[in-house]
């Protein structure tokens, strides 16, 4: 092993028979879902519902965004920890965010509109909420088929009432000619799921299991990356595991992508009872998920190994 090819993400078609319950298709889809969250922690989902046409409207909004004066992005603000503006930060000088809360839902996406053009603007409304709610929607399907693959399907409806999406919007900036080309730093996703969605400019790359990076390629307008976070391997009991990922940027043209995330915020995220004997004894207590992102944002909890094991991991 040792090359960098040795790896590579597995492609899950998601069309109108692979999400239909009924189908044999849907238990084929949802083998290879629960195969690849298992293997790499993430996979690309390729959706057909994501079109062309909204791949190249969202990003086109988001150009009109991060071209902004940077004094009306950083209005882009929150009371929950982590959900604001990011930016000029002297380490990632290549990388500028901004979060919108309550993401998949018209009245979020204008929430977060309003603020960066007080005037308002329709297009943008009408080109982010088409693909987060495709992309909320992306999540839930994967989400009901891990409950029911690992039969604990019975706890699924609970789970979509208390989950909410937070979009983070990104744009890395290509480095200049000397300078490092690190854009995102190694880190693991705080949330329960993640969706991401770029334009057709690389730059992901994952930790697999033997430690080796490899970088996500071939990625169509359709495609959407999805990828576990945090809050998944601790309530899947470790089954499933958070894979580490960063963002390298080669060549002279700016990234952007969207990344979705999944926050349980109105009941305390639990391994079911399913998950747990002799072999595999629990390893988390219950947490409330939101509280957890308080713990991460404290800048001495930045750094650790697993900040999910250092906040609510049993000692084994
Ligand atoms: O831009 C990307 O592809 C990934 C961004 C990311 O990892 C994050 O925002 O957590
Ligand atoms: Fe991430």
């Amino acid at each position: 092993m040792g090359s960098e090819t040795a790896h590579k993400l597995a492609v899950i078609e998601f069309t109108d028979k692979s999400t239909n319950p009924e189908t044999e298709s849907w238990s084929e889809t949802c083998k290879k879902v629960v195969d690849a969250l298992e293997e790499y922690g993430c996979f690309v989902a390729v959706y057909d519902k994501l079109t062309q046409e909204m791949h190249k409207q969202v990003f086109e909004s988001l150009q009109s965004l991060f071209s902004l004066p940077t004094q009306t992005k950083v209005q882009n603000k929150s009371s929950k920890p982590l959900y604001g503006y990011v930016g000029q930060i002297p380490f990632l000088p290549l990388f500028e965010s901004m979060g919108i809360d309550d993401a998949h839902t018209v009245q979020g996406v204008q929430d977060f509109s309003n603020v960066m053009w007080p005037n308002g603007n329709p297009a943008f409304c009408e080109n982010l909420v088409a693909y987060t709610k495709l992309a909320a929607e992306l999540e839930k399907i994967v989400v009901q088929m891990v409950f029911e693959s690992y039969g604990v399907g019975k706890h699924h409806e609970s789970y979509v009432g208390s989950a909410n999406y937070l979009c983070r919007v990104m744009k890395y900036r290509e480095p200049k000619i000397g300078e490092n080309k690190m854009a995102f730093v190694s880190h693991t996703d705080k949330s329960f799921m993640s969706t991401i969605h770029q334009n057709q400019v690389d730059g992901l790359e994952i930790k697999a299991k033997d430690g080796e990076w490899f970088g996500v390629h071939g990625l169509s307008p359709s495609s959407v990356i999805v990828m576990a976070g945090d809050a998944i391997m601790a309530w899947s009991n470790s089954r499933i595991k958070s894979p580490h990922h960063r963002v390298t940027m080669e060549g002279s043209e700016a990234r952007y992508s969207l990344g979705q995330f999944s926050f349980i915020e109105k009941e305390t995220v639990k391994t079911p009872d399913e998950f747990v004997d002799e072999e595999h004894p629990l390893r988390y207590k219950p947490f409330d998920h939101l509280k957890f992102l308080d713990f991460f944002s404290q800048e001495e909890n930045r750094r650790l190994e697993s900040p999910i094991a250092t906040y609510c991991g049993v000692s084994q």
